[in-house]
């Protein structure tokens, strides 16, 4: 059930204490991810392919925390610029993916949503990192056990699928697979209560809790704007005043992106396949267009709302 987790788990005596983590991906997630394991006291390592990449992460990370500096300390500056530090000093950065995992107590992958590259990551990663060392996936989409497979430790295996922005939503999802040991699983959601989330548990089925449910909403409203039913705006105001809302649909599809958004229903991972009986997740005509246009939203300018305004 989906509730918040607060119980204890008898069985799960011997969890490990996440104290050094490592997230591989330095993009919109996985700085996200590294910033607030870094802010919350953990030794993080973020891994991307050059020091090109990761410098523009570490920039990105410096931007939201002199954010999260300046709301939290705001009547103490001092304060707020030891956090800064002392949390920029937790945290290293590193290309080289098997160095990165040598003395690691949890890996959270948060690279490209793409299957092969992915479990090509975790079962590379399998053979360079200690026994005791848990692997988890940020993936929105994937299936779970198809990265677990690719590794010989399906029981220190699952998700923590984290939300955009990632400092300020303060939900995290945890996903347990049937093997995932109550050690792992108890490890991971003390490390999500750590970095200041609420944790939820979730079994590994499509989309698990959120997108679950916010893909075939997200859908509905692109198929008003396609029908001439209401226009983006309209939508986006009805649903934040009417139902509050804190962003509406369709400006949540230009902030999250347009590809994303295809990527899930009827590209690689192919909703419209393995949930054919609902018909929200065919392909979307007016979402092709603008995905084949290069207008993804808030990422490249332009999108469905964006280019409104
Ligand atoms: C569509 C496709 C679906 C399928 C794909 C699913 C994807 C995925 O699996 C699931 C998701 O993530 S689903 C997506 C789930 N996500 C959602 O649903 C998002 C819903 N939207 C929101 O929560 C809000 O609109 C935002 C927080 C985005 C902006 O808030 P706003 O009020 O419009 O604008 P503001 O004034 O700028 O910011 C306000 C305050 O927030 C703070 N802050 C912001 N960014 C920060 C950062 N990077 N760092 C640090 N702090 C940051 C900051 O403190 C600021 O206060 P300040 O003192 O003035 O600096
Ligand atoms: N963007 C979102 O709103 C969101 C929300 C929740 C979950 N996710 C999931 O998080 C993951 C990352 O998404 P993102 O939006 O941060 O993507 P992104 O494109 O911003 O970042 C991905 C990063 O991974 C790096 N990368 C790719 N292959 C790599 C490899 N083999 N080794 C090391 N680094 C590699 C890329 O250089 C890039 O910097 C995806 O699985 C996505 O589904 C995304």
């Amino acid at each position: 059930m989906g509730t918040v987790l607060k119980r204890s788990f008898s069985s799960s005596a011997g969890r490990a204490a996440i104290k050094h983590v490592t997230v591989i991906g330095g993009g919109l997630m996985g700085s996200g991810i590294a910033q607030i394991a870094a802010q919350t006291g953990h030794d993080v390592t973020m891994v991307d392919m050059s020091e090109d990449i990761l410098a523009k992460s570490k920039a990105y990370i410096e931007q939201s925390l002199s954010r999260v500096a300046r709301k939290k300390y705001k009547d103490d500056p001092e304060a707020g610029e030891n956090f800064m530090q002392e949390t920029t000093r937790r945290l290293s950065t590193n290309t080289d993916t098997r160095d990165a995992v040598q003395n690691t107590d949890l890996v959270i992958e948060a690279i490209i949503e793409n299957i092969d590259i992915k479990q090509k990551l975790f079962s590379g990663l399998d053979n360079a990192a200690p026994q005791h060392t848990i692997f988890a996936s940020n993936t929105s989409s994937l299936p779970i056990k198809d990265l677990a497979k690719s590794t010989s430790r399906a029981d220190r295996f699952g998700g923590l699928h984290f939300f955009n922005p990632v400092p300020v939503i303060k939900l995290l999802e945890v996903i347990r697979l049937p093997e995932t040991s109550d050690a792992t699983f108890q490890s991971l959601v003390d490390f999500g209560q750590a970095v200041g989330k609420t944790t939820v548990e979730a079994k590994d089925t499509p989309g698990f809790i959120v997108n679950r449910l916010l893909v075939p909403y997200i859908m509905e409203a692109v198929r008003l704007l396609e029908r001439g039913d209401a226009s983006a705006r309209d939508i986006d105001v009805a649903m934040k005043l009417g139902a509050g809302y804190s962003m509406g649909p369709i400006e949540l599809v230009d902030y999250v992106g347009l590809d994303t958004l295809k990527f899930v229903i009827d590209g690689e991972s192919r909703w419209n396949e393995s949930m054919p009986d609902n018909p929200l997740f065919n392909p979307s005509p007016m979402l092709n267009k603008l995905v084949s246009e290069g207008k993804l939203g808030l990422k490249t300018g332009e999108g469905f709302e964006i280019r409104m305004k």
